[in-house]
Protein backbone atom coordinates (compact mmCIF):
# COMPACT_ATOMS: atom_id res chain seq x y z
CA UNK A 1 0.00 0.00 0.00
CA UNK A 2 1.47 3.31 -0.79
CA UNK A 3 2.06 5.51 2.34
CA UNK A 4 2.22 8.61 0.22
CA UNK A 5 -0.22 9.36 -1.58
CA UNK A 6 -0.03 13.72 -2.44
CA UNK A 7 -2.54 15.59 -3.65
CA UNK A 8 -1.89 18.11 -5.89
CA UNK A 9 -4.62 20.70 -6.70
CA UNK A 10 -4.91 23.12 -9.42
CA UNK A 11 -7.27 26.17 -10.88
CA UNK A 12 -8.17 24.81 -14.14
CA UNK A 13 -6.77 21.96 -16.36
CA UNK A 14 -4.66 24.13 -18.15
CA UNK A 15 -2.18 24.34 -14.53
CA UNK A 16 -2.31 20.67 -14.94
CA UNK A 17 -1.48 20.11 -17.51
CA UNK A 18 1.47 22.07 -17.04
CA UNK A 19 2.39 20.97 -13.90
CA UNK A 20 2.12 17.01 -15.31
CA UNK A 21 4.06 17.53 -18.63
CA UNK A 22 6.63 19.01 -16.02
CA UNK A 23 6.96 15.60 -13.89
CA UNK A 24 6.91 13.51 -17.50
CA UNK A 25 9.37 15.43 -19.01
CA UNK A 26 11.64 14.91 -15.60
CA UNK A 27 10.99 11.25 -15.64
CA UNK A 28 11.71 11.08 -19.05
CA UNK A 29 15.00 12.92 -19.24
CA UNK A 30 16.37 10.78 -15.72
CA UNK A 31 15.42 7.37 -17.57
CA UNK A 32 17.66 8.58 -20.58
CA UNK A 33 20.28 9.43 -17.97
CA UNK A 34 20.12 6.27 -16.71
CA UNK A 35 19.31 3.88 -18.83
CA UNK A 36 19.98 4.97 -22.18
CA UNK A 37 15.99 4.83 -22.78
CA UNK A 38 12.84 5.73 -21.46
CA UNK A 39 9.86 3.34 -22.04
CA UNK A 40 6.26 4.71 -20.60
CA UNK A 41 2.43 3.88 -20.11
CA UNK A 42 0.21 6.75 -20.65
CA UNK A 43 -3.74 7.13 -19.60
CA UNK A 44 -6.94 6.88 -22.45
CA UNK A 45 -9.66 8.88 -22.15
CA UNK A 46 -10.41 12.78 -22.56
CA UNK A 47 -8.35 13.88 -18.84
CA UNK A 48 -4.50 13.76 -20.25
CA UNK A 49 -5.41 15.36 -23.84
CA UNK A 50 -4.16 18.55 -22.61
CA UNK A 51 -0.95 17.34 -21.16
CA UNK A 52 -0.33 15.71 -24.00
CA UNK A 53 -0.33 18.72 -25.76
CA UNK A 54 1.97 20.34 -23.49
CA UNK A 55 4.40 17.15 -22.72
CA UNK A 56 4.84 17.10 -26.99
CA UNK A 57 6.29 20.53 -26.96
CA UNK A 58 8.87 19.68 -24.22
CA UNK A 59 12.68 19.26 -25.95
CA UNK A 60 13.80 15.54 -25.00
CA UNK A 61 15.40 13.57 -26.73
CA UNK A 62 11.98 12.10 -28.09
CA UNK A 63 13.69 9.31 -30.27
CA UNK A 64 14.81 7.56 -26.99
CA UNK A 65 11.03 7.77 -26.10
CA UNK A 66 8.82 4.24 -26.45
CA UNK A 67 4.80 5.39 -25.30
CA UNK A 68 2.38 2.73 -24.75
CA UNK A 69 -1.00 3.18 -24.25
CA UNK A 70 -2.04 1.60 -20.47
CA UNK A 71 -5.09 0.64 -21.93
CA UNK A 72 -6.63 0.39 -25.52
CA UNK A 73 -10.22 0.27 -26.28
CA UNK A 74 -10.56 -2.54 -29.02
CA UNK A 75 -11.37 -0.44 -32.09
CA UNK A 76 -9.50 0.04 -35.05
CA UNK A 77 -6.95 2.39 -35.58
CA UNK A 78 -7.86 6.16 -36.44
CA UNK A 79 -11.17 5.35 -34.57
CA UNK A 80 -12.08 8.18 -32.73
CA UNK A 81 -12.63 5.62 -29.68
CA UNK A 82 -8.43 5.02 -30.04
CA UNK A 83 -6.38 5.39 -27.50
CA UNK A 84 -3.19 5.15 -29.19
CA UNK A 85 -4.47 7.47 -31.71
CA UNK A 86 -4.46 10.60 -29.68
CA UNK A 87 -1.02 9.54 -28.54
CA UNK A 88 0.29 9.33 -32.12
CA UNK A 89 -0.91 12.70 -32.80
CA UNK A 90 1.29 14.25 -30.33
CA UNK A 91 4.20 11.98 -30.46
CA UNK A 92 4.97 10.41 -33.41
CA UNK A 93 5.84 14.11 -34.88
CA UNK A 94 8.63 13.91 -32.46
CA UNK A 95 10.37 11.09 -33.19
CA UNK A 96 8.96 9.19 -30.20
CA UNK A 97 8.05 5.13 -30.79
CA UNK A 98 4.45 5.27 -29.96
CA UNK A 99 3.16 1.49 -30.21
CA UNK A 100 -0.29 0.96 -30.48
CA UNK A 101 -1.22 -2.49 -28.21
CA UNK A 102 -4.34 -3.66 -30.12
CA UNK A 103 -3.02 -3.18 -34.05
CA UNK A 104 -6.30 -4.97 -35.01
CA UNK A 105 -9.68 -4.84 -33.73
CA UNK A 106 -10.43 -8.77 -33.75
CA UNK A 107 -13.62 -9.73 -32.15
CA UNK A 108 -11.81 -12.10 -29.36
CA UNK A 109 -10.96 -9.74 -26.32
CA UNK A 110 -9.24 -12.38 -24.77
CA UNK A 111 -7.09 -13.16 -27.97
CA UNK A 112 -6.30 -9.37 -28.16
CA UNK A 113 -5.18 -9.28 -24.50
CA UNK A 114 -2.60 -12.40 -25.13
CA UNK A 115 -1.75 -10.69 -28.34
CA UNK A 116 -1.00 -7.13 -26.67
CA UNK A 117 0.41 -9.39 -23.52
CA UNK A 118 3.02 -11.00 -26.85
CA UNK A 119 3.75 -7.34 -27.95
CA UNK A 120 4.98 -6.47 -24.14
CA UNK A 121 7.66 -8.75 -24.15
CA UNK A 122 10.00 -6.54 -26.42
CA UNK A 123 9.74 -3.66 -24.10
CA UNK A 124 12.11 -3.07 -21.47
CA UNK A 125 10.78 -3.61 -17.92
CA UNK A 126 9.45 -2.11 -15.82
CA UNK A 127 8.10 1.01 -16.76
CA UNK A 128 9.62 4.20 -15.95
CA UNK A 129 6.26 5.66 -15.57
CA UNK A 130 2.07 4.63 -15.75
CA UNK A 131 0.17 7.71 -15.90
CA UNK A 132 -3.44 6.18 -14.71
CA UNK A 133 -6.89 8.23 -15.43
CA UNK A 134 -9.73 7.28 -13.50
CA UNK A 135 -13.47 6.78 -14.51
CA UNK A 136 -16.07 7.94 -12.51
CA UNK A 137 -16.92 4.40 -11.81
CA UNK A 138 -13.23 4.17 -9.64
CA UNK A 139 -11.95 2.09 -12.74
CA UNK A 140 -8.41 2.92 -14.29
CA UNK A 141 -6.10 1.82 -17.25
CA UNK A 142 -9.18 -0.73 -18.66
CA UNK A 143 -9.15 -2.42 -15.30
CA UNK A 144 -13.25 -2.37 -14.59
CA UNK A 145 -15.69 -4.94 -12.72
CA UNK A 146 -16.62 -8.00 -14.54
CA UNK A 147 -15.53 -11.23 -15.68
CA UNK A 148 -11.88 -10.48 -16.40
CA UNK A 149 -11.39 -7.89 -12.52
CA UNK A 150 -9.81 -11.05 -10.87
CA UNK A 151 -7.71 -11.81 -13.21
CA UNK A 152 -6.68 -8.23 -13.61
CA UNK A 153 -5.91 -7.86 -10.34
CA UNK A 154 -4.66 -11.16 -9.22
CA UNK A 155 -3.86 -12.60 -11.81
CA UNK A 156 -0.12 -13.86 -12.86
CA UNK A 157 3.10 -11.48 -12.11
CA UNK A 158 4.11 -11.80 -15.38
CA UNK A 159 0.76 -11.26 -17.48
CA UNK A 160 1.21 -7.86 -18.28
CA UNK A 161 -1.62 -7.44 -20.21
CA UNK A 162 -5.24 -8.92 -20.73
CA UNK A 163 -8.17 -8.51 -22.93
CA UNK A 164 -11.14 -6.97 -20.70
CA UNK A 165 -14.82 -7.05 -21.24
CA UNK A 166 -16.30 -4.21 -18.57
CA UNK A 167 -19.80 -5.10 -17.19
CA UNK A 168 -21.29 -2.73 -16.78
CA UNK A 169 -19.78 -1.44 -19.99
CA UNK A 170 -18.62 2.44 -19.38
CA UNK A 171 -21.39 4.96 -21.52
CA UNK A 172 -18.73 7.05 -23.24
CA UNK A 173 -16.77 4.19 -25.01
CA UNK A 174 -18.96 0.69 -23.88
CA UNK A 175 -16.32 -1.71 -26.32
CA UNK A 176 -14.18 -4.17 -25.31
CA UNK A 177 -10.44 -3.39 -23.93
CA UNK A 178 -7.14 -4.44 -23.38
CA UNK A 179 -5.40 -3.07 -20.48
CA UNK A 180 -2.37 -3.45 -18.38
CA UNK A 181 -2.77 -6.04 -15.23
CA UNK A 182 -2.41 -4.62 -12.14
CA UNK A 183 1.14 -6.10 -11.59
CA UNK A 184 2.34 -3.94 -14.48
CA UNK A 185 0.89 -0.80 -13.60
CA UNK A 186 2.04 -1.41 -9.87
CA UNK A 187 5.69 -3.11 -10.80
CA UNK A 188 6.48 0.74 -12.72
CA UNK A 189 8.98 3.11 -11.56
CA UNK A 190 6.87 6.00 -11.28
CA UNK A 191 2.95 6.31 -10.65
CA UNK A 192 1.16 9.74 -11.64
CA UNK A 193 -2.66 9.73 -11.40
CA UNK A 194 -4.30 12.71 -13.17
CA UNK A 195 -8.18 13.58 -12.69
CA UNK A 196 -10.79 16.10 -13.30
CA UNK A 197 -14.20 16.93 -11.06
CA UNK A 198 -15.70 16.54 -7.88
CA UNK A 199 -16.90 12.93 -8.38
CA UNK A 200 -13.32 11.66 -9.80
CA UNK A 201 -11.96 13.31 -6.08
CA UNK A 202 -14.73 11.69 -4.07
CA UNK A 203 -14.54 8.36 -5.56
CA UNK A 204 -10.39 8.69 -5.02
CA UNK A 205 -10.79 9.49 -1.49
CA UNK A 206 -13.38 6.58 -0.55
CA UNK A 207 -11.44 4.02 -3.16
CA UNK A 208 -7.93 5.17 -0.44
CA UNK A 209 -10.55 4.39 2.60
CA UNK A 210 -11.20 1.13 1.49
CA UNK A 211 -7.48 0.35 1.04
CA UNK A 212 -6.99 -3.69 -0.59
CA UNK A 213 -10.16 -5.01 -0.37
CA UNK A 214 -11.31 -1.66 -2.20
CA UNK A 215 -14.17 -2.47 -5.00
CA UNK A 216 -12.60 0.43 -7.04
CA UNK A 217 -9.88 -0.99 -9.71
CA UNK A 218 -8.21 3.21 -8.41
CA UNK A 219 -7.79 1.36 -4.96
CA UNK A 220 -6.84 -1.63 -6.02
CA UNK A 221 -3.82 0.20 -7.92
CA UNK A 222 -3.31 2.35 -5.10
CA UNK A 223 -3.65 -0.56 -2.31
CA UNK A 224 -0.82 -2.34 -4.42
CA UNK A 225 2.01 -0.08 -5.18
CA UNK A 226 4.67 0.44 -2.96
CA UNK A 227 5.69 3.66 -4.60
CA UNK A 228 4.66 7.50 -3.14
CA UNK A 229 1.92 8.42 -5.62
CA UNK A 230 0.82 11.62 -6.86
CA UNK A 231 -2.75 12.54 -7.87
CA UNK A 232 -2.96 15.80 -9.77
CA UNK A 233 -6.50 16.64 -9.54
CA UNK A 234 -8.32 20.03 -11.35
CA UNK A 235 -11.96 20.92 -11.24
CA UNK A 236 -14.14 19.33 -14.08
O1 LIG B 1 -11.99 4.62 -20.83
C1 LIG B 1 -11.09 5.19 -20.25
O2 LIG B 1 -11.38 6.00 -19.18
C2 LIG B 1 -10.40 6.51 -18.28
C3 LIG B 1 -10.88 7.88 -17.84
O3 LIG B 1 -11.07 8.66 -19.01
P1 LIG B 1 -11.52 10.22 -18.95
O4 LIG B 1 -11.97 10.53 -20.35
O5 LIG B 1 -12.64 10.29 -17.95
O6 LIG B 1 -10.32 10.97 -18.52
C4 LIG B 1 -9.01 6.54 -18.89
O7 LIG B 1 -8.06 6.77 -17.88
C5 LIG B 1 -8.72 5.26 -19.65
O8 LIG B 1 -7.41 5.26 -20.14
C6 LIG B 1 -9.70 5.18 -20.77
O9 LIG B 1 -9.48 4.11 -21.68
Amino acid sequence: MSDEVEWWEYDDAAEMAAAVAGDIGFIIESAIEARGAAVIALAGGKTPVPIYEKLSSAKLDWKRVTIIPGDERIVPLGDPLSNVTVLAKYFLPKGARVMPIVPNAIADYKAAGRSADALMRDLHWPLDLCLLGVGNDGHTASIFPGPDFDEAVNGPKDTRALGVMPDPMPGDAPVPRVTLSLAAITEARALIIAVRGDEKRAVIETAIKQGRTSAYPIGRALAGTELPVDIHWAPG
